[in-house]
């Protein structure tokens, strides 16, 4: 299922506006990769471009190559509906379909793939549900409006509706943002059952969450106001937190500057 990312030479613009320049890295399948850096240094830019949500803004584009399995995410022939299938994605406010139940809200897209008998919605639902830790959470109450229930279990609400349609990656920008501590721990728990399945790239502005969940660390900065996002260091966490071969990274890290 979990597939491979290959960025290079990646410049993505908002009309003139160069956000970010040239970032090449490998993002490798079953893993987690965290993004982390200062704001406005084109870690959210850089996630929309891998599933191709960046370019729904109006003047917005994507420059380079950007491949999944070695397959090009931008070809011509590639159906945008389906990268973005199997290149989900959890934004940072838990954002269930509202007036919609538990239930249709996880199976919400399996029905737009298509799939309409029961049984098999049913036992998709179940699994994402389970697959989420959420299962023994709502089993009892899944025709309740998915609004319903807490920050914590919507957020994972919508993680059991992106997996319930088996993506290859997952993104996930600031997932827990909006979280309590507890709920935190319960996503980063999760984050690290999933990564057996999934690729999955988190950004995140914590530090202590990068250190915890991720496997590889890409620190993103800007040298100034106005200037694009570049890619100053990617390695594995542990070098990035405790030995990095950059002093701006050293800098962030240690919490100098960002
Ligand atoms: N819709 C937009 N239109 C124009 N510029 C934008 C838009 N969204 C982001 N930008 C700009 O692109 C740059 C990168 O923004 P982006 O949100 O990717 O950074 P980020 O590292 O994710 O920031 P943060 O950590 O604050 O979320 C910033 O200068 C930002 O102001």
């Amino acid at each position: 299922m979990a597939k491979r990312i290959e960025a290079v030479g990646v410049t993505a613009y908002y009309g003139q506006f160069k956000a970010i320049e040239d970032i090449t890295m490998t993002i490798e399948p079953r893993s987690v990769t965290a993004l982390i850096g200062p704001s406005g240094c084109g870690k959210s830019t850089f996630l929309r471009s891998i599933n191709r949500m960046h370019e729904v803004l109006p003047g917005a584009r994507v420059e380079g190559r950007l491949t999944m399995d070695g397959q090009d995410i931008y070809d011509r022939a590639v159906d945008v509906t389906a990268v973005r299938r199997s290149i989900g994605m959890v934004f940072q406010r838990p954002n269930p379909f509202p007036t919609m139940s538990i239930y249709d809200n996880v199976v919400a897209g399996l029905r737009l793939n298509g799939l309409r008998k029961k049984n098999a919605l049913d036992d998709a639902c179940e699994k994402a549900l389970k697959h989420a830790n959420l299962w023994d959470e709502v089993k009892n109450r899944l025709t309740k409006p998915g609004a319903g229930l807490s920050g914590g279990q919507q957020q994972r609400l919508c993680i059991a509706r992106t997996i319930a349609v088996e993506p290859q990656v997952v993104l996930m920008d600031e997932p827990c943002s909006a979280l309590d501590p507890i709920s935190t721990g319960a996503i980063e728990d999760l984050i690290f059952e999933l990564k057996n399945d999934y690729t999955i790239i988190i950004v995140t502005h914590n530090m202590q969450q990068a250190a915890r969940v991720s496997d590889r660390t890409a620190f993103f900065s800007i040298s100034q106001t106005g200037d694009p996002g570049r890619l100053i260091e990617y390695d594995v966490t542990s070098k990035i937190f405790t030995n990095p071969g950059e002093k701006r990274t050293e800098d962030y890290i240690t919490g100098r500057f960002g």
